[in-house]
């Protein structure tokens, strides 16, 4: 199988999550809109999704499916992500896609987080995909001095602006051995909006596409 045809085997496995669910929540990326599209077989059951970008905003409108606000929705029961990387505790890195400070709002508002992911994100320690931080652009170089303290090394991500209007600095060469941790210090950081580690709100449940068949974390 392709690495397509496993991103698109695993978001068809995320269904059976879904099964009546009124709302469900939406994420971001290449494997996520393979689950979009499956979802157009169950807009009769679906009353609304709660999405985590413009981009998925679209694709789930185009197939008819209301998208609608977080805060007129409450605790979510479900949401269906993809990630960058997965370690063995369900710890992530997300936002390659620049959607991270919204999956993560949305990840922290729901019951259940159910990461849709091939096996080429499989990881025993994160950080050789390099960890997206979305920074608010005035404090850009400043957060970029703070996380070489940190021992990355962290590229702005040029000719991106995220949803939020903010930017990315996307950190090399970081072995997060720590992932709650490194989490919190660089959250901590002024200007930081949010840093692409899921440690704090992990997956509850991993979906794997392996070889032909789908494995669950
Ligand atoms: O910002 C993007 C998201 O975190 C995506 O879920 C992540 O980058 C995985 O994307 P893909 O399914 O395209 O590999």
């Amino acid at each position: 199988m392709t690495q397509d045809e496993l991103k698109q085997k695993v978001a068809q496995a995320a269904l059976h999550y879904i099964k009546d669910v009124a709302i469900i929540g939406v994420g971001t990326g290449s494997t996520v809109n393979h689950f979009i599209d499956y979802l157009v077989d169950f807009r009769a059951d679906i009353e609304g999704a709660v999405s985590s970008s413009i981009a998925s905003t679209e694709r789930l409108k185009k197939i008819g499916i209301p998208v609608l606000d977080l805060n007129a929705v409450g605790t979510l029961d479900v949401y269906v992500d993809g990630a960058d990387e997965v370690n063995p505790h369900k710890q992530l890195v997300k936002g390659g896609g620049g959607a991270l400070t919204r999956e993560k709002i949305i990840a922290a508002a729901s019951k259940k987080f159910v990461c849709i992911a091939d096996e080429t994100k499989c990881v025993d320690v994160l950080g050789k995909f390099p960890l997206p931080v979305e920074v608010v652009p005035m404090a850009r170089s400043y957060v970029a001095r703070e996380l070489v303290k940190l021992g990355g090394q962290p590229v702005w991500r040029e000719n991106f602006i995220t949803d939020n209007h903010n930017v990315i600095l996307d950190v090399h060469n970081l072995d997060i051995i720590e992932p709650i941790k490194l989490e919190q210090i660089i959250n901590n950081i002024t200007g930081v909006v949010t840093v692409g580690i899921f440690a704090m709100r992990p997956a509850d449940v991993v979906l794997i596409g392996k070889g032909n068949e789908v494995t669950t974390l």
